[in-house]
């Protein structure tokens, strides 16, 4: 019971109220409410199940669009994935994802839709996104979702799959991270600035293994628009997630949206205001910042923590006393094409970019067009894009009247889709080509094979277009008089979607029989099981507002949680048996590994650097070493680089990879970067520290991750510059050389260790709970249905859409898809 009365933050609150149940290794089996799915990180994971032969345990919890890698030119109407994507490895991508949305059920919003979108951008929009809710996606830049107070991460293809057959994910607690922003936020300074800010401040690794709240008066006085580009952007400071307790705002932009509860409305929202965090709750970490030190703020290098006021000019190596970021400076100049000293406003940019997850909503739109009115793009602009993050967005700038003022100005205005955030599509850079760009990274190569990324907010995107240099929206004249109608024009997101939902009385009797009847599968006792849930009925009725309470009262009675090998359970006993079985039918990790060792000096190797992003366009997750570090390894005529470690011919057998600086496998979620690994042959990496989702994603695929000090580091080198190969013993933790001497320890928790040895394939160990899984459904049935109402199947919506005859907006839309397939 002590986890209802302790003061808890925000986040703690969240993750209690979704744990199915608590594993033996101190892991737990955590509840996921929503799940996004795009085509770029899912192939892969549809291949899983299929290969075991799983089904989707609630296709209507998952959402599908495409949006990664969709042209963003004109579409015509009833355009067909076949002839529309031209690129021969993106279209197979988008039919990949048609194919399997299909024949799971997978409500999808592809090219057809009015609906379709950048995953993030379409969440929210259509009310899938709700506060307090669990929601995970193949993709790092889900943390954009916390902005709805809801526990938001991105995960790997491993995890996708997982989430996909058990709708829940193996799960620790994360650190809580306070960042309090006071102060007031000038003209023209916007949440990007703030975050970009932020970033600079604690830096890429900042929040590792953290969830950041943010809270204080500038954060409560954000829109939900700014608030979710400030959490977007939380992946870039290392976070797991980035959280904004639920207010008004957000409640009043959740109301009515299409996916979003009706009849439970009331109860709803009365459980969303109890989602704050308590007075007296412990942040293990808290960072204060002042917003009146923030100004219009942009990228200098090739790190999102590499950052400077637009007033400021270009830094040399010598203004950083760290060694590593002497070095990570050195390395972004000779990249960016840049000089110390150079005002930031005399850069020149060839190419701006409006879009994204981050900067392509409506008020992004509306922000950049008042600074566009009346101007055109300065003439060394070679192209100036504006993609809107969704189809709704874009109609809701077109009704506003936004579009012809960016056409008027000179921008190409497009159609949805990710773009040139990612270049997977037509819209990237040549080499050497400058961007002003309002997208979230500006790693090497993001945005296009040598190209040289400025990240900027969407007015100092807008204001650089018209001066063709990096400019403060300050800098531009304000035209007189409108140039076009602009005005805020509330787009009408309630098309009729009646709820159709059974929603679940607490008097309704047949599903209280099943809950006991899926209780009593594994407590053994049905009559004790009846009266934990008469208890846990008297409690909500008293305190309907408080989910997580009645979680408690249930849990605290002694009747769930049972931890993987409880005592007296048959079915524990039942599902421990079938993993240790499991367990013999995998290849266990031998715990000794012997190699020779590459070393690249580097800090924050991004997955962008591990596996560019030319290369996601696959579905394989075999056959990838090809593409291990390509734009390092290889010259654009596909020549290799000699001087890249990887083209020695002493790291041809190389198995062990050694990252001299921390933060290694920050950045995106592509699990493509494990798998290239490991297809290149290494069985280990070494580093100081790694960025949380790689480290999941490592350890999904057994690869060893090694974290060791500074001296262990030097150590290697010295070692592997003599020709040594280096011996691992993942069972004592230690490194040793040749001559059999240890050189050095490295760290690894426990359970993975446990889980490296072990080999359990880690779906059949969570389908083993499947009880449980169904026991916490039908208690969220009953104690929050709001969750449930919302929701529905493809195949619901049509059936339903049949038998009512009725015209709905959302089900037309689904429907055009399907008539694609
Ligand atoms: C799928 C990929 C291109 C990604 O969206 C994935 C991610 O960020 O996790 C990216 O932006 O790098
Ligand atoms: S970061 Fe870019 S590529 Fe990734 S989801 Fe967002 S818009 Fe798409």
């Amino acid at each position: 019971m002590d986890s209802v009365t302790r003061p808890r933050t925000l986040y703690e609150k969240i993750f209690d109220a979704h744990v199915v149940a608590e594993r033996e290794d101190g892991t737990v089996l955590l509840y996921i409410d929503r799940h996004l799915i795009h085509e770029v990180t899912s192939p892969q994971a549809f291949e899983g199940l299929d290969k075991h032969g799983r089904s989707v345990r609630r296709p209507e919890l998952t959402l599908a669009t495409s949006d990664h890698n969709v042209p963003t030119s004109e579409r015509p109407q009833g355009v067909k994935a076949s002839t529309y994507l031209t690129r021969e490895d993106s279209r197979i991508q988008v039919q990949k994802l048609e194919r399997n949305v299909k024949r799971h059920h997978i409500p999808y919003f592809g090219l057809r839709s009015k609906r379709q979108g950048i995953v993030h951008v379409i969440g929210p929009e259509l009310g899938f996104t709700l506060p307090g809710n669990t929601i995970v996606c193949g993709d790092s830049h889900t943390s954009t979702h916390g902005a709805f107070g809801a526990l938001a991460h991105g995960i790997g293809t491993s995890e996708v799959e997982h989430v996909l057959a058990t709708q829940t994910l193996v799960s620790t607690k994360s650190r809580n991270m306070n960042v309090v922003v006071r102060g007031r936020l000038a003209d023209g300074v916007t949440s990007k600035d703030l975050m970009l800010y932020i970033i600079g401040s604690i830096g890429t690794a900042g929040g590792t293994g953290s969830v950041i709240e943010f809270s204080g008066p500038v954060i409560e006085d954000l829109s939900m628009e700014s608030r979710m580009s400030l959490c977007n952007m939380s992946i870039e400071a290392g976070a797991r997630a980035g959280l904004i307790a639920p207010d008004e705002k957000t409640i009043s932009y959740v109301k009515r949206r299409e996916m979003a509860p009706r009849e439970t409305w009331d109860m709803a929202e009365a459980y969303w205001k109890t989602l704050r965090t308590d007075a007296g709750a412990v942040f293990d970490k808290v960072v204060e910042i002042d917003a009146n030190d923030v100004t219009p703020t942009v990228t200098w290098g090739t790190s999102p923590e590499q950052v400077i006021p637009i007033t400021g000019v270009v830094p040399a190596p010598s203004d950083f006393s760290d060694p590593v970021k002497k070095e990570g400076c050195l390395q972004a100049l000779a990249y960016m094409g840049l000089t110390p000293g150079t005002n930031v406003a005399d850069i020149a940019v060839d190419k701006v970019f409006i879009g994204s997850c981050t900067n392509a909503r409506i008020e992004d739109f509306r922000a950049a067009a008042q600074i566009l009115r009346g101007h055109t793009i300065a003439p060394n602009i070679k192209l100036a894009l504006a993609v809107p993050g969704s189809g709704l967005v874009k109609r809701a700038a077109e009704d506003e009247g936004i579009d012809i003022i960016f056409k008027r100005a000179g921008f190409q205005w497009r159609e949805a889709g990710c773009s040139m955030c990612v270049g997977l599509n037509e819209d990237s850079l040549a080499p050497t080509e400058r961007c002003a760009s309002t997208s979230n990274r500006n790693f090497e190569s993001r945005q296009g094979t040598a190209g040289r990324t400025h990240l900027v907010s969407p007015v100092v995107a807008a204001a650089t277009a018209i001066k063709g240099t990096l400019a403060a929206p300050s800098q531009v004249a304000k035209s007189v008089g409108p140039a076009a109608r602009l005005q805020h024009v509330n787009v009408d997101f309630d098309v009729g979607f009646s709820s159709d939902s059974e929603t679940l009385s607490e008097e309704d009797s047949s599903s209280q029989s099943s809950l006991i009847s899926t209780s009593s599968e594994y407590s053994g006792s049905p009559s004790k099981a009846k009266r934990v849930w008469t208890a846990v009925k008297k409690h909500v009725k008293e305190h309907h507002d408080s989910m997580n309470q009645a979680y408690s009262v249930y849990y605290g009675q002694g009747a769930g949680r049972r931890s993987f090998s409880g005592s007296g359970s048959e079915h524990s006993k039942h599902a421990a048996e079938q993993v240790a079985q499991q367990a013999t039918n995998n290849s266990r990790f031998e715990d000794n590994i012997k190699g020779s060792v590459a070393v690249i000096e580097r800090a924050n190797i991004d997955t962008d650097a591990i596996f560019p992003k030319q290369f996601c366009t696959t579905t394989q997750r075999t056959g990838l070493g090809h593409a291990l570090f390509s734009n390092l390894r290889y010259n654009p005529d596909g020549s290799p680089k000699p001087n890249f470690v990887l083209n020695r011919p002493e790291s041809r057998s190389a198995s062990i990879l050694l990252a001299t600086g921390p933060n290694f496998g920050c950045g995106s979620s592509r699990e493509h970067a494990v798998w290239a690994l490991q297809d290149f042959g290494f069985r280990c990496v070494i580093a100081p520290s790694f960025a949380d989702i790689f480290y999941n994603n490592a350890f999904k695929n057994g690869l060893l991750l090694a974290q060791v000090n500074a001296d262990v580091v030097n150590r290697i080198v010295t070692e592997s510059n003599t020709g040594q190969c280096i011996k691992i013993n993942l069972e004592q933790q230690t490194l040793r050389n040749d001559q059999n001497v240890v050189i050095g320890r490295f760290e690894i928790p426990e359970r993975r260790k446990q889980e490296l040895l072990s080999g359990i394939g880690e779906i059949e160990a969570s389908l083993a709970f499947h009880s449980q899984i169904k026991l916490y459904e039908e208690l969220r049935r009953q104690l929050s249905p709001w969750y449930e109402e919302g929701v529905r199947s493809q195949a619901n919506v049509r059936r339903r859409q049949l038998a009512t005859g009725q015209s709905d907006p959302f089900a037309d839309d689904l429907k055009n898809e399907a008539l694609a397939w």
